[in-house]
């Protein structure tokens, strides 16, 4: 089967407001960050089937002859079963090579299998909360779609860049939530909506609202560096919610409603002038957002130093994504000075967090031109990463 060879990107993700509420039919705004992973497809012609993961130290190769001829449709569908099971114990690895085995036996499964590598690396810090395993799904969505031709190749020769239209996004993105519910088990989409459309997104029961006018925010952003996996968090809320049905709802009624008056905020502040009192409102709204989230049981001690030390500096944080550890964001006002900033870095690298300002808003999911790769480095802590060499394709 004759198949494209395609470089993506997709933007990684904050949550404001609205994390593990979201799964359960709740409001929730999410920006993109400008942290991207990045995804490039080779075919090959050595009849093997090759994927290097650096950032999770995976790399693998399958003989399509051979090996992978036991991959037919039947396991095709007991993998579609398994998607469905929500208890499994995979680790990174599995996890990531489990959806990217899915996808492409998906896209590819009814022909013959194509011989390819697939390389993907990252600047998102993995497993942390700004929804790296989004990027990565939504890369492999975009990437296998438009290897195999089922979407279009937007990029025209004189672009460096470009992005699919509307339907074809929507395609990516619903390919993109089934990698999700691999690596999280019951994902609400908000993550993989944010790195198929960038921006920022308010997200309801699979309903995506891109809002166009939105205040620039300066955040800060902090990785606590404790580890912790999303589906784990999830499942543990879910039980929560189980236990104590009439004590929990209301907690989730409640960050509802911060979501919904976050964004009412924002808009206010798009048309009229922003005042002081805009910002407090926003800083309250963290505040209650990440009592809320303790109650839910996601909370964590090394979160509770991260707000304890910005609080010190009159900052309001709040932890994002699945909580349980990862990272946090720490909402910056227009009038913070840059030793402020300064200071407050320092105070949370001596805690042994990593931490910097960060923009928002970068664009969602990408192909790029070839030559891309000249300016790119694989930037896995700031070092670059060599893949592993396989006879023809190298990134
Ligand atoms: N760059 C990457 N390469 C391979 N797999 C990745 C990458 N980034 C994320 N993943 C997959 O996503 C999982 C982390 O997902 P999750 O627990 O939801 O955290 P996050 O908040 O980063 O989305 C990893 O265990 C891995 O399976
Ligand atoms: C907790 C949740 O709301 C966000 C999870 O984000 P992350 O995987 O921690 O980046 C789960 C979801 O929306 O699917
Ligand atoms: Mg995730």
């Amino acid at each position: 089967m004759q198949v494209r060879d395609v470089l993506v990107s997709a933007p990684g993700k904050a949550i404001l407001h609205g994390e593990h509420a979201v799964v359960h039919g709740k409001v929730a705004l999410a920006v993109s960050l400008n942290l991207r992973s990045y995804l490039c497809l080779k075919a090959t012609t050595g009849g093997n089937l090759c994927v290097n993961l650096p950032n999770i130290d995976t790399f693998l190769s399958w003989d399509l002859r051979d090996e992978l001829k036991l991959l037919d449709p039947d396991l095709v569908r007991r993998l579609r079963e398994f998607v469905g099971v929500t208890n499994g114990n995979l680790n990174t690895s599995q996890m990531a090579t489990l959806s990217f085995l899915y996808l492409y036996l998906s896209v590819f499964g009814s022909g013959e299998l194509p011989s390819l590598t697939v390389s993907v690396w990252s600047e998102l810090p993995t497993g942390a909360g700004l929804g790296s395993s989004a990027a990565y799904s939504v890369c492999l969505a975009a990437a296998l779609l438009c290897a195999s031709g089922a979407i279009s190749s937007p990029l025209n020769d004189w672009d460096h860049t470009a992005r699919w239209c509307q339907e074809e996004l929507e395609l990516i993105n619903s390919w993109a939530f089934q990698g999700e519910m691999i690596i999280h088990g019951n994902p609400s989409g908000v993550d993989n909506a944010v790195g198929t459309w960038g921006g920022m997104l308010r997200f309801l029961a699979g309903k995506i609202i891109p809002l166009s006018r939105v205040p620039l925010l300066r955040i800060l952003l902090t990785n606590t560096k404790v580890p912790r996996s999303t589906k784990v968090l999830v499942s543990r809320v879910k039980d929560k919610i189980n236990k104590f049905p009439s004590i929990m709802a209301p907690v989730l009624d409640s960050v509802d409603a911060i979501s919904c008056t976050c964004e009412k905020v924002l808009s206010e502040m798009t048309s009229e002038p922003i005042t002081g009192e805009h910002y407090n409102a926003l800083e309250e709204l963290f505040d209650i957002n990440q009592h809320h989230l303790n109650v839910m049981g996601v909370g964590h001690p090394a979160l509770d130093t991260l707000c304890r030390v910005t609080l010190a500096k009159g900052l309001h944080s709040k932890l994002t994504g699945a909580g349980g550890g990862g990272c946090g964001i720490t909402l910056l006002r227009p009038e913070t000075s840059s030793a402020v900033v300064q200071a407050t870095v320092q105070d949370l690298k001596d805690c042994g967090f990593d931490c910097w300002e960060t923009s928002i808003g970068g664009p969602g999911v990408q192909q790029h031109a070839p030559c891309f790769l000249q300016f790119s480095f694989c930037p896995v802590g700031g070092d670059r990463v060599a893949l592993k060499d396989d006879e023809e394709s190298r990134v």
